[in-house]
């Protein structure tokens, strides 16, 4: 049962007509999952509608086809034939007791481009600013084009009534929402009286909650989701206006939803920031309005969530990445299970995917967007097939996800490490600057394997084939992992550089075993980041803290994140300008040589040398499969010693993030003995016609 300081957050709220059975509230997040089959979205919903949450909504919703956004992906409710897949989304919302809402958007300046074809429409005349940066301006909207906007969410807002809705929000954040091109002075510079004041400004949202309202308010609460701070310089829609503006609009809708920042300058989700890290701007906001009012913070920890509702900070606690993470954490804090809650990193994997038109996946959840499958409940695992004894090799992020599912299916698990810690190369990283958060990925897995009494775990066990023919055990998991290559063989380079013997050159795992010196005040040291994702930049940052003139030399066209969808480059740039790292992008290194590296221009070629001391290459990783080469050379010997499979996960078979690593060692334990996982899309099958709107 759950603790009672934790009642405040069970307490039914009212949101205009509805009531919310408590203060989870799931805000919008996309998934990847489009409007071409909502089915799988509808299913990760369910799952969410069954872990407790008193109000769920969809991702962002277009509302007309001149608004699409290609190529990030999410619905869209622009025509009657796209009601029933959104009918199916709300039922399986509701199954639980959820209230069901819709983010409904039109993206104007932030929208359509290069793959659309449209037009894009914004507030004033200006070059658009999608994240593809397509050399398009936008046209300015007149006051037909305003009439016609307000009739279309008008008609989007009674499809999504008749789709059983009962929430809709209007998306004026993240730089995505037409309301917030209308907000902000740096995309509205109109003179008529939709611009100027902020009177003026606030205009177009006063006219379409207004217009919805007539239309459905009787049993559709409207929802106005507003970024706390634009951070787009002196001309954004700031926090005071923000204040201002929710003063002066006080009662317009049935409750505000406070977001933060833009994609554009990535000030959004991100993993340097800390739990709650809105608390600032918020604060004092809910004050200023009798409507509820909802906020976000990657909350997992109940006595933060409880604390924020208790001082009168928010009446809701939102939620996107704590519920991709673990959709069933309102129900495991109503347990009292909080040591069960399975908490968010911040690696933002999730955001990668539905910028990039696929599925997205989540470091933690390895079900999520798999919740259609056969048995693949996030919480309920198959029952297990006709073996009995399953031995993993190696504690890495796919060793203990493989152990914790086998072992929740019902097999007899042994697990051997050969260090003397859990973890594999996260229990090394979680230590580096901006990681510590990685730390959950093994803090969860270790404590749901301590409850266990079906797995048996070693340390110290660096195991032979002929060790793991003489166990006895009838599957073997090798999830041995990786380590970085100090070859230079990478992307640009797929055969080892050649590298003069006098120069010192580390890879991050010399760093994490701290083999350099502690102080390289004076030193010039090449970090070369072939990898594209967190570790160049990381590194980066710990030479020059440790003193050292840092040139960072990287392949890609941004820093350390590797197509910028994973939000960071804003966050990152600030780091590393703060530590004067000179950062050269779209640069291989070819050649280390005495006292420099030759670098060359991706694209043209063209070679230049850098002085310098020593070079730390981030270039790429090497599997661990020396044990299972060695089994599979002998697998000749496995029915004698009982052996019925041998498989390779995560690293091992090939370096990846994390979240291919806890994905393959789940997916392993899913199908051991069950390789059909099948397709169970119910709600495919369940296509109901609906009146038109
Ligand atoms: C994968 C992903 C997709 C998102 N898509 C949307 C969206 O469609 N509409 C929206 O208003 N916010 C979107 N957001 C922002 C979230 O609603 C939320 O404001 C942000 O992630 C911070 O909350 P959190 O710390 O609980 O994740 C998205 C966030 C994530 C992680
Ligand atoms: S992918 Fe990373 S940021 Fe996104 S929900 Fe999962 S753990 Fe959190």
């Amino acid at each position: 049962m759950r603790d009672n300081k934790y009642d405040i957050l069970f307490e039914p709220v009212r949101i205009g007509p509805h009531i919310a059975k408590n203060r989870f509230y799931q805000v919008p997040h996309c998934n990847g999952g489009g409007y071409r089959d909502p089915s799988a979205a509808a299913a990760m919903r369910g799952i969410k509608s069954e872990g407790g949450w008193g109000v769920i909504f969809t991702e962002q919703t277009e509302m007309h086809h001149t608004s699409e956004i290609t190529p990030f992906i999410e619905l869209r409710l622009w025509e009657d034939k796209d009601i029933p897949g959104l009918r199916r989304m709300s039922d399986a919302m509701k199954v639980h007791g959820a209230l069901a809402g819709i983010q409904l958007a039109y993206s104007g300046i932030n929208g359509p481009n290069f793959y659309t074809k449209e037009v894009p429409l914004a507030p004033s005349a200006l070059p658009i600013r999608t994240f593809t940066n397509d050399p398009v301006q936008a046209r300015a909207l007149d006051k037909q084009d305003i009439k016609n906007l307000r009739r279309w969410f008008v008609n989007a807002a009674k499809r999504s009534k008749i789709a059983g809705f009962d929430l809709i929000c209007l998306y004026g954040a993240h730089g995505f929402g037409i309301f917030q091109h209308f907000l902000s002075r740096a995309t509205n510079q109109r003179t008529d009286e939709y611009g100027g004041s902020l009177e003026n400004r606030s205009r177009f949202a006063r006219e379409v909650v207004e217009d919805i309202k007539e239309a459905v308010g009787d049993t559709t609460a409207i929802t106005m989701r507003v970024s706390l701070d634009e951070t787009i310089g002196e001309l954004g829609f700031s926090n005071a206006e923000v204040r201002e503006f929710v003063e002066m609009n006080a009662n317009l809708p049935d409750l505000w939803d406070l977001a933060q920042g833009t994609w554009e300058d990535c000030s959004g989700p991100s993993r340097f920031k800390e739990e709650g890290a809105q608390e600032i701007l918020v604060k004092g906001i809910r004050e200023l309005s009798s409507k509820p009012v909802v906020g976000v913070g990657r909350f997992t920890s109940p006595d933060v969530m409880a604390r924020m509702v208790r001082q009168g900070v928010l009446d809701f606690i939102g939620c996107a990445r704590p519920s991709i993470a673990d959709p069933f954490l309102p129900k495991k804090i109503e347990e009292g299970r909080i040591e069960d809650i399975r908490e968010c990193i911040g690696c933002n994997i999730c955001i990668t995917g539905d910028m990039t038109m696929s599925i997205s996946r989540c470091t933690q959840n390895p079900t999520f967007m798999e919740e259609w499958r056969k048995g693949w409940h996030p919480e309920r695992m198959n029952a297990k097939g006709d073996s009995n004894t399953v031995l993993v090799v190696g504690a890495g992020p796919a060793g203990l996800e493989a152990t914790r599912a086998l072992s929740l299916r019902g097999y007899d698990v042994t697990l051997a490490e050969a260090t003397t810690t859990l973890g594999g190369r996260v229990a090394r990283e979680r230590l580096l600057p901006g990681l510590s958060a990685w730390g959950r990925v093994v803090d969860y897995r270790q404590y749901q394997i301590s409850q266990r009494t079906n797995v048996e775990t070693y340390f110290d066990s660096r195991l032979t084939a002929e060790d793991v023919l003489g166990f006895g055990f009838e599957h073997v998991a090798i999830a041995t992992g990786s380590h970085w290559r100090r070859d230079g063989v990478a992307r640009q380079h797929v055969v080892p550089m050649p590298i003069d013997p006098s120069m010192t050159v580390w890879t991050p795992d010399d760093i994490m075993a701290k083999v350099h010196p502690e102080n390289l005040s004076g030193k010039t040291v090449v970090v070369y980041d072939d990898d594209h994702y967190y570790m160049g930049g990381v590194m980066a940052e710990v030479m020059a803290k440790a003193g050292a003139k840092v040139i960072l030399v990287t392949s890609s066209a941004y820093v350390s994140d590797w197509t910028r969808n994973t939000l960071e480059q804003g966050a990152i740039h600030v780091r590393l300008d703060d530590l004067g790292v000179d950062i050269r992008l779209n640069r291989g290194v070819t050649a280390i040589r005495a006292g420099e590296v030759e670098t060359n221009c991706v694209y043209t070629g063209k070679r230049s040398a850098i002085g310098c001391d020593a070079v730390l290459m981030v270039a790429s990783r090497t599997s661990e499969d020396q044990l299972f080469n060695d089994l599979i050379a002998r697998q000749g010997d496995w029915p004698d010693a009982g052996i019925k499979s041998v498989k390779i996960i995560g690293d091992a078979a090939a370096p990846a993030p994390i979240a291919w690593a806890t994905y393959a060692g789940h997916r392993y334990a899913r199908e051991l003995d069950t390789p059909d996982i099948g397709d169970d899309l119910p709600f495919r099958r369940e296509v109901t016609q609906l009146e038109p709107a």
